[in-house]
């Protein structure tokens, strides 16, 4: 069977373009849409991922600002850092990098964000509305993978899929979205028995898991949708490296019905999903505003 590779690129492309013009609106409506970039510490992973998001936001012209911490900061200083920009009504969307080093705690960060604020979906509050099938702003990656998967045309409803990897970010996320469009889901993880067994029953397999070529053909059902949300680092025999997914993609593209190709798959959308939710932020927070004080007037 031929498969057909999802471009990531050419989906990221289209989204950006619809999210350009819906800037362009809030704009005119009094509302610059201003995305913060909180990193801690030098991640060879996150410095990608912020000069992505820097280049897709001057390409839908959202502001942006970068805040590079040192490792050693204090979680109060995180914190104050944090309720600054809670606060500045300038700054409409704040997304907290991850990893941070392990002296910090993730959730207490990521929970002082305000929920308004939260384009990323991590609050406790923005998660729970995935539970409650509220689907428009969710884990950009997560929703990225879903996206991708919707390019194949196949119908949610009573799909079998399997997501691979039950991280709080990706794996969990994928599983509550997909659930709420009707999906039978299972969740592998790395404490699953005989994970071929269940890759296998696919029609849909997502893989998150940090392992590269953890998945091989002969645990792909023939004509499934691949969806590697992986991204490995590896060094070849000649000492150069080069970006890898989860998925052993030579084999795995001779039988899948589509695969995502790492880089340009899962990536690029992942890019184009923050941006989309740092409109919908900026949306919210114009909503609200304009409940409780009336539009907003030229000069003010
Ligand atoms: N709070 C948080 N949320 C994240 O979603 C998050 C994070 N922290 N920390 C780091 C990881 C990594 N990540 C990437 C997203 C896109 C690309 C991306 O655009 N990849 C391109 C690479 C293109 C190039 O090489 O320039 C591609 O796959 O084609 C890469 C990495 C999000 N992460």
């Amino acid at each position: 069977m031929s498969h057909a590779e999802l471009d990531g690129r050419v989906v990221a492309a289209a989204m950006l373009a619809e999210t350009r013009k819906q800037v362009a609106d809030l704009k005119a409506g009094g509302w610059a849409p201003k995305l913060c970039s909180i990193s801690v510490g030098d991640v060879s992973a996150v410095q990608l991922y912020v000069r992505n998001q820097k280049r897709n936001a001057g390409k839908a012209e959202i502001q942006f600002e970068e805040l590079l911490f040192p490792a050693d900061i204090h979680q109060e200083q995180l914190l104050a850092a944090i309720h600054g920009m809670n606060a500045d009504p300038r700054v409409t969307g704040i997304i907290l990098q991850r990893p941070v080093p392990n002296h910090l705690s993730i959730k207490q960060l990521q929970a002082a964000i305000h929920p308004l604020k939260d384009v990323e979906g991590m609050h406790p509050a923005s998660i729970g509305n995935i539970v409650y099938n509220e689907l428009e702003l969710g884990p950009c990656t997560a929703m990225a993978s879903v996206e991708l998967l919707k390019q194949t045309g196949l119908g949610l409803a009573g799909l079998e899929v399997v997501v691979v990897g039950h991280s709080e970010i990706v794996g969990k996320p994928i599983a509550f979205l997909l659930m709420a469009e009707g999906a039978t889901v299972t969740v592998c993880h790395h404490m699953t028995r005989n994970l071929a067994v269940h890759s296998r029953r696919a029609d849909a397999l997502f893989v998150a898991v940090g392992k590269p070529g953890l998945i091989t053909a002969e645990m792909v059902k023939p004509g499934a949708a691949v969806i590697d949300i992986g991204i490995n680092q590896v060094t070849l025999p000649d000492n150069s490296t080069r970006v890898v997914g989860d998925v052993d993609f030579d084999s795995v593209a001779k039988i899948a019905g589509w695969i995502t190709p790492v880089p340009g798959g899962v990536g690029p959308v992942t890019v184009a999903v923050l941006m989309r939710n740092a409109v919908i932020g900026a949306t919210r927070q114009k909503r609200h505003y304009e409940s409780l004080f009336g539009p907003a007037q030229a000069g003010i």
